[in-house]
């Protein structure tokens, strides 16, 4: 593919086993800049995996991943870190003792094209992404002392400082109020407008229909359905395997 033409981001008939279970089947989508694209399925389905198949924590055994149209698969985290992928992590688990600026900083010094290498750079850049997120008061506490809430901004602002081109958020709003949701959503689109292509993982359905431009949809490793949230929250198939056992 010319890659002047290529998405964003492409996965080629990516497959993931863990020790005979089929975590991620044979699954393949593009995300453009810019664009938002929600990943539901029922727990289980294969959506971390997926997100840890892009962020390049682990390799698949079969399929390719591609950014910019160039072959990613073999190359470990920190270099797709480099090149612009970010990601925040369902299980938060901030460096205790750090404060929230520092643990973003982190964020900074080891994001795209290698980061900052300065640390006073680095807490700069942290700064932005905390008050970009809310979180802005709150630089100078210790970040294990942060609420739930909290927590889930100082991931989003974690992976903003790596300034990336491909967000990876999974389940950012799980366990968040009405409130708190509108408010992450309202984030997620301030990054889009920036041009950034961003993954949302997410199982509150009513956040995600109005959030995403395209949804896709994971069934026992199988992507199932994939268009827009409209089409997708009406297909039989994903009712039956969804959203008959879970609304939101
Ligand atoms: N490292 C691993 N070793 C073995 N099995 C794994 C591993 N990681 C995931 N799995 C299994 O792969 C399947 C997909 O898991 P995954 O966490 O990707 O699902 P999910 O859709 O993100 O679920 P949830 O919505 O509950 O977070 C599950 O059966 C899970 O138990």
């Amino acid at each position: 593919m010319n890659a002047a033409a290529a998405p964003l981001l492409e996965l080629r008939h990516v497959t993931q086993r863990f020790s005979g279970l089929v975590a991620v089947s044979d699954v393949g989508f593009t995300l453009a800049p810019g664009e938002i694209l929600g990943l539901i399925g029922p727990n289980g389905a294969g959506k971390t995996t997926l997100i840890n198949l892009i962020s390049g924590t682990i390799r698949p055994i079969e399929g390719e991943v591609l950014l910019d149209g160039k072959n990613i698969t073999r190359l470990p985290a920190f270099r797709r870190a480099r090149l612009g992928i970010g990601r925040t992590f369902q299980i938060m688990q901030p460096f205790p003792g750090l404060s929230v600026l520092d643990n973003v900083a982190i964020g900074a010094l080891f994001g795209h094209g290698g980061g900052q290498s300065q640390l006073g750079k680095a807490r700069e850049q942290a700064r932005q992404s905390l008050e970009f997120v809310g979180l802005g008061k709150f630089a100078d506490q210790r970040a294990d002392e942060l609420g739930g809430p909290g927590r889930k901004r100082l991931e989003l602002a974690k992976a903003l400082a790596m300034k990336p081109r491909l967000l990876l958020c999974d389940e950012v709003m799980a366990g968040l109020n009405h409130v708190e949701i509108e408010e992450v959503i309202a984030v997620i689109r301030k990054v889009r407008e920036q041009g950034i292509g961003i993954l949302v993982i997410e199982h509150v359905i009513k956040a995600i229909r109005s959030l995403s431009d395209r949804l896709l949809v994971l069934h026992h490793g199988q992507k199932i359905a994939d268009g827009t949230p409209g089409a997708v929250l009406a297909d039989p198939a994903v009712v039956q395997a969804y959203l008959g056992k879970k609304r939101a």
